[in-house]
């Protein structure tokens, strides 16, 4: 087989070999993985900072930092909406691409639906997000990112407030004092010093609660199965297990996520295990306590007191109440976090990840998106246009456009296979060969979601070549099985359909068709044609073409040997008719010719 010749780029009037070379824009690129299409043009327009296009807008539904509101200002349009109900969301949020909540707005699937695909993220200016359909959010292809840092040291704050005013009453004396009475002997509390204090939870607010209880003379244990044993050594934490943590402390400080596996953890039974005249306090999530159940221990005399600033039902109403009327119960509404500096910096930090987000960046605080650094997003961006384009053409050389069931991915590289993460190219393959034959868009939030829906295996394999490391992926090669091809060339002798691409000169090419080299770039449409190699072919073609309007940009021939068979591969500027491609088929030494829209 020989190699793939190349003729002319009508562009930039040079061969390919010659052909300038092209820095390749990498956030466009993000653009159109991470953003729908109406945001795609106003990401352009920041990268290249014109105001051709719209302006984004942010709904911000609960109380933000002014510090960030300034940020999302000098980004987008923003409107502060809050304490709006669901319907009322609903009904406006379609004209929004981002949104900004705390916990006060339940971001569900309803809200997703009502946005009929315009919202792109989800900002949750803080840490918890049980208030976020996160599975909805990947379902329609919104990212969903929060601000993990800024509020840790406020909640770690209240936690302890909580517990040392829970300790020595102070809510239930100065509540008193404000009765106008002087109750001393029935407030008298208890020490924390000396006490076993056990945190639940032992991440960012827990590890941080746990060194101030040291620093009251606490001992400290933890129950974590994910915490780290240094840092617990490092701050003198001893790590136990749940029911030790329990049954051993006279203080129980709960710092973990409401997930379905840690809701209603403290129930009946893990009340049972504790010990009599524990105290409780909770600042992380309400729906972790099984909160008729609390009421059942504080009533039993196993829980003496507790500490309460977040519930179930925020706020509580009705039965829900109950807990913050008894009268060994403190409570605060939700104020884990709102501190001035918390909020200031939370607020800053939400409007970052959503600004970078609408920009297109892949943001470091992602909850339904893979983490990929800016280092690999640099040395693949170039390859994130090849995997798109090399989609489009798969799916478009399937016959009967019932789209693909298993396509197997091969990356030639010359890295370590380890070293070369290829998450945002599979999620580039999915999107170019679901999106032509979809209404769906697909971006590296929903690749795989909307793989697995739209039934698609992907499988992928790397293999290892000698080339440069500079060039992380020598080529790209889509096997495509079980399926019948309208090209018939690009058959394998194992049945696959297979078309192999390469970046030169930083513009994705198409490089071989089957068993056959080819060398053309995948900007504007291409024709293949399968013919015999004799002379006169170029010309034939390209004067179908120009009789019908239609301009050539590139042509290149790959051939099985001299007059064997050859690919014809030829970009254009415009679509050709039906027509003029049934008069190209119909040239004698042509045996097959296909259309491809990229
Ligand atoms: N009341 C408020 O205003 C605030 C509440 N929070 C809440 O505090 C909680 C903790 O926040 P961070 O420390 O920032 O989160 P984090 O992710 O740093 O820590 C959570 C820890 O819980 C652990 N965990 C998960 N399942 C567990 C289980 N079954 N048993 C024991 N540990 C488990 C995890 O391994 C992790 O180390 C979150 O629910 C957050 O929403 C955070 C800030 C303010
Ligand atoms: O960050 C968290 O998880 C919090 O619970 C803080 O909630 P908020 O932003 O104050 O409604």
């Amino acid at each position: 087989m020989e190699a793939a010749t190349s003729i002319w780029c009508a562009s930039c009037n040079l061969s390919s070999q010659t052909h300038k070379k092209q820095s390749y824009p990498i956030l466009p690129s993000l653009h159109k993985l991470s953003l729908s299409t109406n945001l795609r043009r106003t990401s352009t327009t920041l990268s290249s900072a014109n105001s051709e296009s719209p302006c984004p807008s942010i709904l911000v539904s609960d109380k933000l930092g002014e510090a960030g509101l300034h940020l999302l200002r000098q980004f987008g349009h923003v409107e502060c909406l809050y304490n709006l109900s669901l319907d009322d969301l609903c009904s406006r949020i379609a004209e929004f691409d981002a949104l900004v909540v705390r916990s006060g707005t339940k971001v569900t699937r309803r809200l997703f639906e009502a946005s009929k695909g315009r919202l792109k993220v989800v900002g949750r200016a803080g840490v918890g997000i049980d208030n976020v359909d996160r599975q909805a959010a990947t379902e329609f292809g919104c990212l969903v990112v929060n601000a993990p840092t800024a509020n840790t040291i406020a909640a770690a704050e209240h936690g302890i407030a909580l517990l040392t005013a829970m300790a020595r009453n102070v809510a239930q004396a100065d509540a008193s004092m404000k009765a106008g009475k002087w109750e001393r002997s029935k407030n008298v509390g208890v020490s924390v010093v000396g006490k076993t204090l056990a945190v639940i939870g032992f991440g960012r607010v827990g590890s941080e609660v746990a060194r101030r209880g040291k620093a009251l003379g606490m001992r400290v244990i933890a129950h974590d199965p994910y915490a780290p044993a240094d840092t617990a050594r490092a701050i003198g934490v001893d790590l136990v297990s749940f029911d030790e943590a329990i049954s051993t402390a006279h203080f129980v400080s709960l710092h973990m996520p409401l997930t379905p596996s840690t809701q209603g953890l403290f129930d009946d039974q893990a009340f049972a295990k504790m010990t009599k005249g524990v105290r409780l306090i909770n600042v992380a999530r309400g729906g972790l306590v099984d909160e008729d159940a609390l009421l059942r221990a504080l009533d039993s005399g196993i829980v003496a007191q507790a500490a309460v600033d977040v519930f179930t039902e925020e706020p509580p109403s009705g039965d829900a109440s109950r807990l913050a009327q008894h009268e060994n119960v403190i409570t605060t509404p939700h104020l884990g976090a709102s501190t001035k500096e918390a909020q200031e910096q939370v607020a800053v930090e939400i409007a970052e990840a959503v600004i970078g987000a609408l920009r297109g960046e892949l943001s470091a605080t992602a909850l339904n998106a893979p983490i990929i650094s800016p280092q690999v997003m640099s040395v693949l961006g170039p390859y994130v246009a090849l995997a798109e384009k090399l989609g489009r053409v798969a799916v478009q050389l399937v016959a009967g456009g019932t789209g693909i069931q298993s396509v197997k991915v091969l990356y030639a590289s010359p890295r370590d296979p380890d070293n070369l993460d290829t998450r945002i190219l599979r999620a580039m393959i999915t999107k170019g060969i679901i999106e032509p034959i979809s209404d769906v868009h697909v971006n590296l939030v929903n690749a795989d979601f909307i793989a697995r829906q739209k039934h698609l295996r992907i499988s992928e394999e790397k293999v290892a070549t000698n080339s440069s490391v500079d060039q992380p992926v020598e080529s790209i090669q889509l096997q495509i099985s079980g399926a019948e091809s309208r090209f018939e060339s690009t058959v394998l002798d194992n049945g696959r359909i297979s078309i192999q691409g390469s970046v030169k000169f930083g513009v994705p090419h198409l490089t071989r068709v089957g068993a056959f080299s080819v060398n053309v770039s995948l900007e504007g449409n291409v024709i293949l044609c399968h013919q015999v190699d004799q002379p006169g072919m170029i010309g034939q073609v390209g004067n179908i073409l120009g009789e019908h309007n239609v301009n050539v940009s590139f042509m290149s021939v790959g051939r099985s040997g001299k007059r064997g068979k050859a690919i014809m591969a030829i970009g254009v500027d415009e679509e050709p008719d039906e027509a003029t491609l049934k008069k190209i088929g119909e040239v004698p030494a042509i045996y097959e010719c296909v259309f491809l829209h990229l």
